[in-house]
């Protein structure tokens, strides 16, 4: 008999609604006519947590981005706290996470809303902490955008602000005392004055402690600032990785940092992105992945594509590798670059290759196959300790992301890797993640307080 194994993943799904591959969207039954609805986003986050998955997750940026290139991927067509707080109304177990920028929003703010959505969703919520790596400088005053080093700077104070006013109260700090009347044990609630480089917040919230104590804390960052934070704050880390390899030592890499940090490796859960192009069987799923392909613009492709690695490749023939030499500088000092570099010049793609895997992937790994295929190297990677679970990237919506939920998860239940029911009260619990203490309150309990 198999045995079965000693720890499940985490499983959370990518809401891009217009499908995680660009171009999907033609596909004569996806539902782009509904795109901006909650009626969308409420059937895939129903669908998500009808297969268990610990969460779905937003991406945000903040500038119109690729839209005037017809790449509606990664925009913020649906604004991650606004959507969050719909999504709590028609959800009732699954984690509900949104990106929200460090270098765009004050932390005040940023406290309030994540604290807000954790109230109203009974714990559910989690905060994908990004520095924009989009853009939108210029939507908010300035010229440019500041370097990833500043950008980084600027994020870990800012999650040390957020974090500090979410501590601001102690979880006994409301009493609501009917016969004292006496609402809150005000002693409780701390000013946090916080002064520093980027942000001077005096403090306190001016809510309740969140019921996680901190919602969920994600972060993406693969640079090394960006993984420095990861390690040192983060509950869970999103990364794109390809090749199992990479996604073993940068997953020991941000688990170290995380140790060095004081904390247990354990509590940091690794999820790569994993574009699952899944059928009934193998044969079926190539065709379904040759019919998402034939829906990629090749023109739009190219530009797509040079507009990822900072340069032209208007010139070159679609059946060429891009040449090394133009890879001389990395632009943005960003880690996806690496990415391309290594399949143009290690691996030799050609530029329509590239084109197809920029659309299909942008970096995460694809796999096509039968559900037992697809769940074989996602568990490879899961046992050889590259990861804790993977963010799904649904490849097209509704058919890509159906077969996911479908197929794929139910074969992962089956063979014990996925949970089959939900367990624990809280996003933290059913990640098995610990809930931070806060600061307890130095005054004896009140006669008749029971905590
Ligand atoms: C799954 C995933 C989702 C991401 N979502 C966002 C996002 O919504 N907004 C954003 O500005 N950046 C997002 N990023 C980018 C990261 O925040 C980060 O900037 C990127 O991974 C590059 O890391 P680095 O700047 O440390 O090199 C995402 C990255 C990944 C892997």
């Amino acid at each position: 008999m198999a045995t079965r194994p000693d720890r499940r993943m985490i499983l959370t799904m990518f809401m891009l609604t217009t499908g995680f591959q660009i171009d999907s969207w033609r596909d004569p039954r996806s539902r782009i006519e509904d795109v901006g609805s909650l009626d969308l986003i409420a059937d895939m986050a129903r669908a998500a947590e009808a297969a268990k998955l610990h969460a779905v997750f937003f991406g945000d940026g903040v500038d119109v981005g690729t839209i005037r290139d017809n790449n509606i991927r990664n925009t913020g067509l649906y604004e991650p706290i606004s959507s969050i707080g719909a999504l709590i109304g028609v959800t009732d177990k699954i984690g509900l996470v949104g990106s929200l920028s460090t270098s765009f929003f004050e932390p005040y703010n940023a406290a309030r809303q994540f604290a807000g959505l954790d109230r109203l969703s009974g714990g559910r919520v989690g905060w994908n902490i990004v520095t924009s790596l989009f853009g939108g400088a210029q939507n908010f005053g300035l010229d440019a955008m500041p370097s990833p080093e500043a950008r980084y700077d600027k994020a870990a104070e800012f999650v040390d602000v957020v974090g500090a006013l979410w501590d601001s109260w102690t979880d006994d700090t409301v009493i609501a005392d009917r016969v004292s009347g006496q609402w809150a044990r005000t002693e409780g609630i701390v000013d946090i004055d916080h002064s520093g480089a980027h942000f001077r917040v005096a403090g306190a919230l001016n809510m309740m402690r969140p019921p996680q104590g901190h919602p969920v804390l994600f972060q993406a960052g693969q640079s090394a600032p960006g993984m420095r934070l990861g390690g040192t704050v983060a509950d869970a880390i999103y990364t794109a990785q390809s090749d199992k390899r990479a996604a073993r030592a940068y997953a020991d890499g941000v688990r170290e940092i995380a140790a060095a940090a004081g904390r247990d490796p354990h509590d940091l859960k690794v999820l790569p992105g994993v574009v699952p192009i899944v059928a009934e069987t193998a044969s079926e799923a190539e065709e379904l992945s040759r019919e998402l392909a034939g829906y990629i613009d090749l023109d739009a492709g190219r530009r797509r594509l040079g507009a990822a690695v900072g340069f032209s490749v208007a010139d070159l023939d679609a059946d060429e590798a891009i040449p090394a030499e133009r890879f001389a500088v990395n632009p943005g000092n960003n880690s996806r670059w690496e990415t391309w570099r290594r399949m143009a010049v290690d691996e030799k793609r050609t530029v329509r290759e590239m084109i197809v895997d920029f659309a299909r992937a942008g970096g995460h790994r694809i796999l096509i196959g039968s559900p037992g295929e697809v769940a074989d190297s996602m568990i490879d990677w899961f046992e050889d300790g590259a990861c804790d679970g993977f963010n799904l990237d649904p490849p097209s919506i509704p058919v890509g992301m159906r077969n996911m939920l479908d197929l794929l998860v139910p074969e992962l239940q089956e063979r014990g890797y996925f949970q089959t029911e939900y367990s624990g009260d809280t996003l933290r619990e059913r990640m098995g993640l610990p809930r931070p203490t806060g600061r307890r309150l130095q005054v004896p309990a009140l006669a008749g307080d029971a905590g």
